[in-house]
C-alpha cells in the first residue's frame, strides 16, 4: 500500500508519477488541440517531436533517480497525450482525488490504475460530475489550499478554464480545516501569453517561504495581492509576460532547497541560486510548446 502524504509543494519528495511522451500521437489538428500554445505551434509547423519530448522527460526521470525518488509511469495508451500527469488526479494530505478533467483527456486516468490499486480505497475520492477540477489548479501550502478558477460568465466557452466554482466548493467541504483560497485566472483561447491555463502557470511556491508569480495571470488585483501579502513582496520572483509564456512558474521542487528547472530560465535560475537553492537544470523547451512544464508533468504522491 502507498502511504499518501502531500501537504505542500516543497517538502522532500519520496514518490511521484511522471507522465510519458511515448506514443503521444500525430500532430493534432487545430480543432483537436485544447490550449492556445499548442495551436500556435501546430500553425507554425513547430509542434514538438515525440523523440525530443521523450528525451526531455528522461532527463527529469534521471534527476529523480539521483535523489532516490520512487517514480511511477502511466501505462501507455497508443497515440494519446499522457505528458501532463499533474492534472488527472491530485493528492491532498492522504486523499487521492480523481480530477474531473477536460473530456479530451479523460482516458489518461485509466492508465494509472496500477498506481490507484496500491491506494487504500477509502482514501480515493471521485467528485460529482458538476465539479470541474484539474490538478494544475490545486496547490497545497500547509494550512492553505490555493485553487485556480475562472469566474467569468463565459466559463463554458473557455476550453482553457478547467476548474469551476463547484470545484472550489467541493474541496472546501472535503477539507473543512484548511483555508481554501480561490484565484480568478486570466484566460484566452487564442493568445497563450494572456492565458493562465492553470494556477501553476502563473504562481508557485518554492522553498519554505518564497514563490514565483506573474501579476497579470490574475484577473483581480486583490487575488494577486493576497499572495504578495502572504509570502511578502521581497520573497517573490516576479516574472514577465514572456517568462510566464515560457512557463517559468512551472518548475518542480524535490525539497525546500532543490528545484528542477528549465536550462534556459537564466534569470530565474540565477535568482534561485542567489537564494541558496540547488537548481537541477533540464531541457524542457519542447514540452513547453504544449503549455505545460515540470509541475504539470508530475503528480506527487508522497512527500515528507
Ligand atoms: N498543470 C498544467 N498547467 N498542465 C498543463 C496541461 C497542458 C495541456 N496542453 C492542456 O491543455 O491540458
Amino acid at each position: 500500500m502507498l502511504s499518501l502524504n502531500v501537504t505542500n509543494e516543497t517538502s522532500r519528495l519520496r514518490a511521484v508519477v511522471l507522465g510519458t511522451a511515448v506514443s503521444n500521437g500525430d500532430v493534432p489538428s487545430i480543432e483537436e488541440a485544447y490550449d492556445p500554445k499548442s495551436i500556435e505551434h501546430i500553425k507554425a509547423g513547430t509542434y514538438p517531436d515525440e523523440a525530443d519530448m521523450i528525451k526531455e522527460m528522461e532527463a527529469v526521470n534521471n534527476v529523480f533517480s539521483k535523489y532516490d525518488v520512487k517514480v511511477f509511469r502511466p501505462k501507455i495508451i497508443e497515440n494519446y497525450n499522457q505528458i501532463f500527469a499533474r492534472d488527472i488526479a491530485f493528492v491532498i494530505d492522504n486523499k487521492f482525488i480523481k480530477a474531473n478533467i477536460l473530456p479530451d483527456r479523460e482516458q489518461e486516468l485509466d492508465a494509472l490504475q496500477h498506481v490507484i490499486d496500491q491506494i487504500n480505497p477509502t482514501d480515493i475520492v471521485k467528485p460529482p460530475e458538476a465539479v470541474h477540477i484539474e490538478g494544475g489548479d490545486v496547490m497545497l501550502w500547509n494550512d492553505y489550499i490555493f485553487i485556480g478558477t475562472y469566474k467569468g460568465e463565459d466559463y463554458p466557452d473557455h476550453i482553457t478554464a478547467r476548474t469551476n466554482l463547484e470545484g472550489v466548493q467541493f474541496i472546501k467541504a472535503l477539507f473543512p480545516n484548511k483555508i481554501v483560497k480561490e484565484f480568478d485566472l486570466a484566460k484566452s483561447k487564442t493568445e497563450a501569453r494572456d492565458n493562465a491555463l492553470h494556477l501553476d502557470c502563473c504562481f508557485q511556491p518554492v522553498g519554505k517561504d518564497k514563490g514565483i508569480i506573474y501579476k497579470d495571470g490574475f484577473r483581480a488585483e486583490s487575488d494577486y495581492m493576497y499572495l504578495v501579502d502572504l509570502f511578502g513582496a521581497d520573497n517573490l520572483f516576479y516574472i514577465t509576460r514572456d517568462e510566464m509564456y515560457n512557463m517559468n512558474s512551472n518548475v518542480f521542487s524535490i525539497d525546500e532547497h532543490i528545484v528542477i528547472s528549465e536550462e534556459k530560465f537564466v534569470r530565474l535560475n540565477t535568482w534561485l541560486r542567489s537564494k541558496d537553492f540547488i537548481v537541477e537544470e533540464v531541457p524542457y523547451a519542447e514540452i513547453s510548446k504544449q503549455e505545460g512544464l515540470l509541475r504539470c508533468s508530475t503528480m506527487p504522491l508522497v512527500r515528507d
